[in-house]
């Protein structure tokens, strides 16, 4: 067997982490030949649930987890490791925007982010999860100089997993018959969800999806806003946010990092920005990637309507005012 690898994960007192942990320790994601030392990083208040948390996964008996090291020191919780789950950060509460977090948590990614340039692996895999996802990586990595910037993403595969599930819904099919949708932009209600590049496995046949749904003012419409609204709509369900879904979609995005993307699949990702389709360079919008080697590329040459460059741009746009903001907020500092 495999010597064993360093993951971390932060907030892992918190509610996202109670379902990631077992779901990594299990195996789900670096595959179930890798043994894992698992890093636990909280802050000093949350010690004695870490340590509930502790006595939890021994009491799994997962044969893959061959250390547990709950810490709320980041430079122990960062050491050596080769993934990074980063998903301690204050969640929004009912009415809230996902940008009014900014000033509190782009403080922690600064923090984290000096952390791993200190200690980590090099070829560390970063994902943030705490929001905002994509500005809060943005300053993760400026802070981790030595580390190189395509290590960092955000977590965009929480609205990619609930745009496919509402076309598998709407279509009738199971879940794995729909691939390719897009998720572009920012994790907030600006997002574009894109089915168009998206296809659908009828009667045995792959079909683009806006071929097989036949309803072009359901894709621009309720398909959009649904998704760009799921987050807040289950905050007013359950009076708290996303758990066991993020748990899996950060399980889905390391995943396919870690082990690659099948030939013409591709997923979304929040990850540094070249310009691609007009966005705007140097912040974290999400695009469709393709993943090979640990090493992801952005799908090129894409047709995009008029109506997606529109959304583009607003979503483009919000990214580059949180960002100003983001720094803004760390030069007072
Ligand atoms: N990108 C996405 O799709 C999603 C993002 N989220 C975000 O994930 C974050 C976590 O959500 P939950 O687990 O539900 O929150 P939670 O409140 O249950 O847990 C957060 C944990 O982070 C810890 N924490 C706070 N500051 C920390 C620091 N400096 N270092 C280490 N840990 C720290 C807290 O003590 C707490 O244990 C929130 O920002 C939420 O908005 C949630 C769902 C989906
Ligand atoms: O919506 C939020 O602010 C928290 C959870 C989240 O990001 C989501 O469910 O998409």
């Amino acid at each position: 067997m495999a010597e064993p690898i360093r993951v971390v994960v932060t907030g892992a007192a918190g509610q996202i982490a109670y379902s990631l942990l077992y779901m990594i320790a299990r195996g789900e994601v670096f595959g179930k030949d890798q043994p894992l030392i698992l890093h636990l990083l909280d802050i000093p208040p949350m010690v004695g649930v870490l340590e509930g948390v502790v006595m939890e996964l021994a009491d799994c008996a997962l044969p893959l987890l061959r250390q547990v090291v709950p810490t709320t020191d980041p430079l122990v919780g960062f050491k050596d490791v080769s993934a990074a789950f980063l998903v301690g950060a204050m969640p929004r509460k009912e009415g809230m925007e996902r940008k009014d977090l900014l000033s509190a948590n782009v403080k922690i990614f600064k923090v984290q982010g000096e952390a791993l340039d200190k200690v980590a692996k090099k070829e560390v895999k970063v994902l943030v999860v705490g929001n905002p996802a994509n500005t809060n990586a943005f300053v993760c990595a400026n802070y981790a100089p030595s580390i190189p910037r395509e290590n960092f993403s955000a977590m965009t595969r929480l609205d990619q997993n609930r745009a496919s599930a509402q076309i598998a819904t709407k279509m009738g099919v199971p879940i794995t018959s729909v691939n390719n949708i897009i998720i572009w932009g920012n994790h907030s209600s600006t997002q574009y969800p894109d089915a168009g590049q998206g296809k659908v496995l009828v009667n045995g046949q792959w079909k683009s999806i806006v071929e097989a749904v036949g309803d072009n003012a359901f894709l621009e419409g309720a398909f959009v806003e649904t998704v760009q609204k799921r987050g807040a709509a289950v905050i007013a369900a359950r009076k708290m946010s996303s758990a066991m879904s993020a748990a899996k979609a950060a399980c889905d995005h390391m995943h396919d990092w870690w082990n690659g993307t099948a030939p013409g699949q591709f997923v979304s990702m929040g990850v540094f920005s070249d310009g691609s389709y007009g966005s705007p360079k140097d912040v974290i919008f999400s695009f469709p990637v393709e993943i090979k080697n640990k090493q992801w590329k952005i799908v090129g040459n894409l047709p995009i309507s008029d109506f997606a460059k529109s959304k583009l741009i607003l979503t483009g746009n919000e990214l580059q005012e949180e960002k100003n903001e983001a720094l803004s907020v760390l030069d007072s500092n």
